[in-house]
């Protein structure tokens, strides 16, 4: 790894204050890497500005020294997107990380791209009200960075990604100017939406420094039910079943081996004995005592056809908490054994099939790996998860694993799918984004890089090579 020139630390230093820049081994560790730990973290540096200004003064120093920025939030993410494995400096937007200009008739607040996730849910509680893009991060993932990789979570099936709360935001691109785009308007059709473009970008067309978020009307007393279902085919009908009848605020599954995991390392409860193949998580909302009849008249139905063999239903706040550990603690809890990921999508009416197709080629392919399988399968989408058996050689695990991605990918492309449907392309995916957009998409994505950073300079590498 290069060492940052005394001139290149000094000029840094100058941009955002002495002790704003980190370069000791254990800081370049940190903010060199996201949760992928797949690449070695070699940043040169590490930046903390203070201010959007600083921010723009660092591009400049970047564009006259031809430095690579990697913009940096909580680095939660699981592509890549985040990492700076090749001597770049790390612009951490931590200390951007006020929340101000709360406008309640409109219901949007003012943040830095610094503010936590919970910072964000908390500030909205406090005024009754909510922020409903929800992950098992939000206590350190960071507003600017789920605005670059459009985060998801576990309520979009009902209140959509992060691009659909984002009012505005500020972007310093890679030419150092600052692009202020749509200022909080609702209606805005005066030409292209360049918010929208930024919004998952990927940190590839510059940083943003701020965003106007939307607020909602919290929803009412929440209901969890986990059943337990038959087979892959059967969530999907009971999903079906359940929306047509009723608005749900999340639809979620997991496998039993993935329940397993989570109940041995978290120290949670099975929520039955049955053992069943897979489990759905659904939440609804309580509203009236019809609503649950309604819920529960679906249980019976479900289960009369045989596609549920169990059911609870939360009868307390506590209790709906920990039916959602079961969901959400997977991905912490198998992390230990480095697990390769596929985070795919299709359409929802596509989904039996493809999982279907999936589902075979996995099992095939590896034979002798647990395959835990869980996600947001209301939103089409699931996370395949293959874990390091303890003895292979990381080097080894990864090859195999990528030969199975190419088959995995096919079946993706054949049903016009996602290659990535939630976390992004980063460094992870890059290989495999042709199986999700066409050529001519990818020469426009790249010209549009080219317009907004045309030095390149702006977390490069990441999503395709210029
Ligand atoms: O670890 C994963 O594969 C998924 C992480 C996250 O998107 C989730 O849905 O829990
Ligand atoms: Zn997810």
């Amino acid at each position: 790894m290069n060492a940052a020139s005394p001139e290149v630390l000094s000029a840094l230093r100058a941009c955002v204050g002495e002790d704003r820049v980190l370069v000791d081994a254990g800081a370049l560790e940190h903010y060199g890497r996201d949760w992928t730990r797949v690449h070695p973290a070699a940043p040169l540096a590490v930046v903390l500005p203070g201010s959007v200004g600083e921010v723009q003064a660092l591009v400049r120093l970047a564009l006259e020294r031809q430095l690579a920025l990697v913009p940096s939030g909580g680095r939660t993410g699981l592509s890549g997107g985040a990492v700076a494995c090749q001597g770049e400096v790390v612009v951490a937007l931590d200390r951007i990380n006020q929340i101000t200009d709360f406008n309640p008739v409109d219901r949007t607040v003012r943040c830095g791209a610094g503010v936590v996730t919970a910072q964000l849910q908390a500030f909205a509680q406090e005024r009754e009200l909510f922020y409903p893009v929800d992950f098992a991060s939000s206590g350190s993932s960071q507003i600017g960075g789920n605005i670059a990789t459009n985060a998801g979570g576990i309520k979009v099936i009902r209140h959509g990604m992060t691009r659909d709360w984002v009012a505005g935001l500020k972007l310093v691109t890679g030419t150092g100017e600052l692009l202020d785009l749509n200022r909080g308007l609702v209606k805005n059709n005066a030409g292209y939406d360049l918010r929208q473009l930024v919004v998952g970008a990927e940190g590839t067309l510059g940083i943003i420094v701020e965003a106007t978020m939307r607020l909602a009307r919290p929803p009412q007393d929440l209901a969890v039910l986990v059943l337990a279902v038959a087979d892959m085919a059967a969530v999907m009908r009971v999903l079906e079943a359940y929306q047509s009848a009723m608005d749900l605020q999340a639809f979620e599954f997991f496998s039993e081996l993935a329940l397993q995991k989570v109940v041995a390392h978290q120290g949670l409860q099975r929520p039955f004995d049955t053992v069943a193949p897979f489990y759905a998580l659904l939440e609804v909302e309580r509203g009236s005592a019809a609503d649950m009849e309604q819920a529960m008249a679906l249980f019976e139905h479900c289960a009369e056809q045989g596609w549920v063999l169990d059911g609870v239903v939360s009868q307390s706040v506590a209790q709906a908490q920990a039916l959602w550990r079961l969901r959400e603690d997977i991905s912490e809890t198998i992390s230990r054994w480095t697990p390769y990921k596929n985070d795919i999508s299709t359409t929802i009416a596509r989904v039996p099939d493809f999982l279907a197709e999936i589902e075979a080629v996995v099992n095939e392919a590896y034979p002798d790996f647990e395959i835990v399988w869980f996600g947001h399968i209301g939103d089409g989408n699931v996370h395949l998860n293959v874990l390091k058996p303890d003895a292979l050689p990381m080097a080894e695990f990864q090859q195999r694993c990528s030969e199975v991605s190419r088959w995995v990918f096919e079946i993706v492309q054949r049903y016009e799918g996602s290659i990535s449907a939630e976390h992004g392309v980063g460094l992870l995916k890059k290989a495999y984004l042709h199986y999700s957009r066409s050529p001519l998409e990818i020469q426009i994505m790249r010209q549009i890089k080219q317009v907004f950073d045309p030095a390149g300079i702006m977390n490069p590498g990441k999503i395709f090579d210029a």
